[in-house]
């Protein structure tokens, strides 16, 4: 079986910093702390109300990061040419609500595909690899296979937050059907979103899924244990699922 990768979202060290308007702790100094600790990437989210991440953070992680960077964005002429602009490794196209307490599901690439493939494109020629965070159905893989995404990233949110076992078992065997779905129609299969240190090795077990990519559960570890020990946790829970 592959290896899989563990991809950091430090989202949440922005939030803590802009919770009090202050310059600490730095995502910068996080994303150096959870290299260290074998982050094989960085994930960051811009969102368009700056809620935690920030323009600045984008642009100083460009600077110091050993790591791909995979910057999470809407759909939007200001994003796209922030991204065209910084060049990140990896921008995931992401839907975004403004109300939103956090992503509520996949990108409807189906519903939109020829915004989608012209976003697509565009980072494409920017040198950009671009994947679509995707609900883990049929249709909308097969429209990110259109689109000429190369890589999607399957929400696993509506798995986390499952409010029963069958109804986890059910959403773990979507996933499971999509992921070799789209590994037969040559993409590469991520996953991410709401995975915490007890739901992540049923995940970590699907072989098709190179990439996870984790945030507010090893943030919130962070607190109490230390970013690298939360990192380091994380990652044993994933090699032992392969
Ligand atoms: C698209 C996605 O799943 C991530 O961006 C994740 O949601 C973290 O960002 P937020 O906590 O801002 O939603
Ligand atoms: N794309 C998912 C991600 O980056 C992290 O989401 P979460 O672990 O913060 O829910």
């Amino acid at each position: 079986m592959r290896n899989l990768r563990l991809g950091v979202n430090i989202d949440h060290i922005a939030t803590l910093r802009n919770a009090r308007g202050v310059r600490y702790p730095d995502p910068v100094h996080a994303a150096a702390i959870a290299e260290q600790a074998g982050a094989d990437g960085i994930t960051i989210h811009l969102r368009e109300d700056r809620r935690h991440i920030v323009d600045r953070d984008v642009r100083m992680l460009k600077q110091t990061l050993n790591v791909p960077m995979n910057l999470e964005m809407a759909i939007t002429d200001e994003m796209l040419a922030i991204a065209e602009e910084i060049q990140p490794t990896y921008c995931c196209l992401v839907p975004e609500k403004r109300a939103e307490l956090t992503t509520e599901g996949g990108l409807d690439v189906a519903g939109q595909l020829p915004a989608v493939t012209a976003a697509v494109t565009r980072l494409q020629a920017a040198g950009i690899a671009v994947s679509l965070f995707i609900d883990a159905n049929r249709e909308q893989i097969d429209a990110a296979k259109a689109s000429g995404a190369p890589l999607i990233e399957l929400h696993t949110g509506q798995y986390a937050e499952a409010e029963s076992l069958a109804q986890q078992a059910a959403e773990l065997e979507k996933i499971r059907a999509g992921a070799r779905y789209a590994a037969e129609q040559g993409l590469q299969v991520n996953a991410g979103h709401g995975l915490h240190y007890h739901n992540t090795l049923e995940i970590a077990q699907i072989s098709e899924i190179e990439e996870l990519n984790i945030g507010h559960a090893i943030i919130a570890r962070a607190v109490l244990v230390g970013l690298e020990t939360a990192v380091r946790d994380m990652k044993q829970i994933m090699n032992k699922a392969r």
